[in-house]
C-alpha cells in the first residue's frame, strides 16, 4: 500500500516512520510519503489561506494550492488513490472504515488546518477518485495530522505481515463486535490481587466461556450501543444474560 500526506505540518508525522509503521515501510509492506503543501505556493508568503466567504472567524484553506499539490501528489504514482480528508464533520470513522481501506492500494491524505479546506476542493476530486471525508471522534482537534496517524496506524496494523501476531488484529476489540474484556499476565498475585482462578486453569471451554462473559459485561457497561447493534445471530443462548 502506498500512503501519501499533504500537510503544512510534515514533521508531524513522522511518527510514521518509527516502530509498527517504520518496520512495515522497511519490509515493503508500506510506503509513506509526506508532502509540505507549501511547496505549491508562489507568494514569498507561501499563503495557504484567506477569508471565509460569508464572514465568520478563522481562515479557510486555499483550493488554488490544495489542486496544484493534489494534482502533483496522485500524478506521482499510478496507483488508484482513495482521497481522504480528515474534517470535524466527516463521517465516523470506525473499524469497519480500516478494514475497508486495508484493501486499498493507495490513501491520499489531506490534512486542513485552519477552519478546514475550501469545498470546491473535496467536490473537484470526488468526480475522479472516491473522496472520504471522515472525523476520528467527537471532539475538536486543530488539524489532520493527529487523525491521519490515527488512521494510518488502525489500517496498517490490519495488512498481511504488519503485526507479529496476526491473530491480534482478527480478535481486537469490535472485530467481534464486542469490546474486549480484561487480561493478565504474570505474576499470579501482586499487590494482593490475583488472576482470576479460571485463567490458570487449564479448561479452555471455561476460560472462553468467561472471556466472552466480561467481555459482554464491559460492552453492556461501557458501550450499550455496540452490544444493540449486534445482529441477533451473534449472541447465543448463554450470552442471554447481558
Ligand atoms: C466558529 C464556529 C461556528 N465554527 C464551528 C465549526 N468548527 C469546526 C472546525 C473545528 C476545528 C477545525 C480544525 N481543523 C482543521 C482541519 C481539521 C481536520 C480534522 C479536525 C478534527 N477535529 N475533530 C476531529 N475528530 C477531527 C478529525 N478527523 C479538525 C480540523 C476545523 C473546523 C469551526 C468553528
Amino acid at each position: 500500500m502506498r500512503i501519501d500526506v499533504v500537510t503544512i505540518f510534515p514533521g508531524y508525522l513522522a511518527p510514521l516512520r518509527e516502530s509498527l509503521l517504520g518496520r512495515a515501510a522497511d519490509a515493503g509492506l508500506i510506503e509513506v510519503a509526506l508532502h509540505d503543501l507549501r511547496s505549491w505556493t508562489h507568494d514569498v508568503h507561501q499563503t495557504v489561506d484567506d477569508a471565509p466567504y460569508g464572514g465568520g472567524p478563522g481562515m479557510v484553506m486555499r483550493p488554488q494550492v490544495w489542486g496544484e499539490a493534489l494534482d502533483a501528489v496522485i500524478a506521482s504514482d499510478s496507483r488508484p488513490p482513495r482521497l481522504v480528508v480528515p474534517a470535524p464533520a466527516g463521517r465516523s470513522f470506525t473499524q469497519a472504515t480500516a478494514r475497508a481501506y486495508a484493501t486499498e492500494q493507495r490513501l491520499v491524505f489531506a490534512c486542513g488546518r485552519y477552519e478546514g479546506i475550501d469545498q470546491r476542493v473535496v467536490d473537484h476530486y470526488s468526480r475522479q477518485f472516491p473522496v472520504d471525508e471522515v472525523s476520528i471522534g467527537d471532539y475538536v482537534l486543530v488539524g489532520g495530522e493527529a487523525a491521519v496517524l490515527v488512521i494510518v496506524e488502525a489500517v496498517a496494523r490490519l495488512l498481511p505481515g504488519v503485526l507479529g501476531n496476526p491473530r491480534s488484529a482478527a480478535e481486537d476489540s469490535f472485530s467481534d463486535g464486542l469490546l474486549e474484556g480484561p487480561a493478565y499476565t504474570r505474576p499470579e498475585v501482586w499487590r494482593g490481587q490475583a488472576v482470576p482462578e479460571v485463567l490458570r486453569s487449564g479448561n479452555h471451554g471455561a476460560i472462553a466461556r468467561w472471556r466472552r462473559d466480561r467481555a459482554l459485561e464491559r460492552t453492556a457497561k461501557r458501550r450499550p450501543d455496540l452490544l444493540a447493534a449486534l445482529p441477533e445471530d451473534r449472541l447465543d443462548a448463554a450470552d442471554q444474560a447481558f
